[in-house]
């Protein structure tokens, strides 16, 4: 489980304004949890095996590891997709002149790497024309023009995501199972709060007790407020949590989901039904309806966008886990088979390791 949600021995916890009460018991699962800045009218003892779980997950987060800057851990996350797509490209580019084996070779290369045929097509034809306009005749002299065709493609998906324009932002999460959805709300909301925002969370993945513990815990000890239920829809703990955010004058919302699989009719059912309930809350939400991607999933991916975004209509995406894999490519076929912005990528476990997504510095990162 995700580091920052792994208990740590007492030494190394961090400090924070939940009372010692709280902190000391964070197993207890509420009716209705109002974490954080009130205390729960009749708390009830979580059952052991969702106890055991939150202790495994609960909290943690100052690293012992020093501190690398961004670009540094991004350029690392990216070393089996740089390692594999890099080596190739390595003999591609290696010498020699522009001939069609060349290019045959250089699709072989952008296809391994989970790119997609379309993405391949394009970006196999741009890179001709750069060539032939710029009279390019040497092998290594397409690196360049291959690292400028990628950026035509991927960079329309850098579109930095902009909480600012309500109050509060209501951001709804969805993915399949496992994809990091909770892990990244998580980072997401002290993202936001880096900025100076408050959060509120919504426990909505009603599906996994030890979800909803997770980020009930987690809430507590970061002084984000959670509103989570025992029991019940995850429709209904979204309209009490927009209702909450609202007369509480938060600033951002965001509300996690179970994982599903598109397949899932009636589970693809009930998220609309979650997103519809929101706008009875707020009719002019959800401002941002997200969708978080294992990467490692590669082509399948794609298929995920477009299904999720057939049923919800997304706004949003977040590529995780781009560290454990070797098909980071798959930002391109996005980029060409549905195009939805990249809002953030995460690169590991650290609560630091999900960022704004910048198409240079991950092509950067790619190549060099
Ligand atoms: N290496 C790595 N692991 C990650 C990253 N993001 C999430 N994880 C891990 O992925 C696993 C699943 O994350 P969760 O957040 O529980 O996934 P979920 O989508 O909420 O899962 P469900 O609630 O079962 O649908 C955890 O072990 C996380 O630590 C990442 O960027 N890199």
């Amino acid at each position: 489980m995700f580091s920052f949600f792994r208990k740590k021995p007492a030494e190394t916890q961090p400090q924070t304004d939940v009372p010692a009460s709280q902190a000391e018991a964070p197993a207890l699962a509420t009716d209705r949890v109002l974490a954080a800045d009130s205390a729960p009218a009749e708390p009830v003892v979580a059952p052991a095996e969702v106890t055991a779980a939150v202790a495994e997950r609960a909290v943690a987060q100052p690293q012992d590891k020093p501190k690398l800057s961004w670009a540094e851990r991004l350029k690392a996350g990216l070393a089996k997709t740089r390692d594999k797509l890099g080596k190739s490209l390595a003999s591609v580019f290696g010498g020699g002149k522009i001939d069609e084996d060349l290019y045959e070779e250089l699709e072989t290369v952008l296809l391994t790497a989970d790119m997609g045929v379309e993405a391949t097509t394009f970006l196999l034809d741009d890179v001709r024309e750069r060539v032939s306009l710029k009279g390019l005749k040497d092998a290594q002299e397409l690196k360049g023009a291959l690292k400028d065709s990628l950026n035509d493609l991927i960079g329309p998906l850098e579109i930095p995501l902009d909480v600012s324009g309500h109050k509060p932002f209501i951001l709804m999460v969805a993915g399949v199972n496992g994809a990091g959805k909770t892990t990244s709300i998580g980072k997401l909301a002290k993202y936001f709060q880096s900025q100076g925002k408050s959060v509120l969370l919504a426990a909505g993945d009603t599906f996994r007790a030890a979800a909803r513990e997770q980020l009930v815990v987690w809430g507590e000890r970061n002084g984000v407020q959670v509103i989570a239920q025992e029991s019940g829809d995850a429709a209904a703990v979204a309209f009490d949590a927009v209702n909450a955010a609202k007369a509480r004058g938060v600033d951002v919302i965001i509300v996690d989901t179970a994982g599903r699989l598109p397949t899932q009719l009636h589970l693809m059912d009930e998220i609309k039904k979650v997103k519809r309930v929101v706008q009875k809350a707020e009719p002019s939400g959800p401002h941002e309806i997200l969708l978080v991607l294992d990467a490692n999933t590669g082509q399948n991916a794609v298929s995920q966008v477009k299904a999720f975004d057939d049923a919800l209509g997304l706004t949003g995406l977040v590529l995780t886990k781009l560290d454990g894999t070797a098909k980071g490519g798959v930002i391109a076929a996005i980029a060409k088979q549905r195009p939805i912005p990249l809002r953030f990528i995460g690169v590991g476990e650290g609560i630091d390791d999900l960022r704004p997504f910048g198409a240079r510095e991950y092509i950067d990162a790619l190549f060099d």
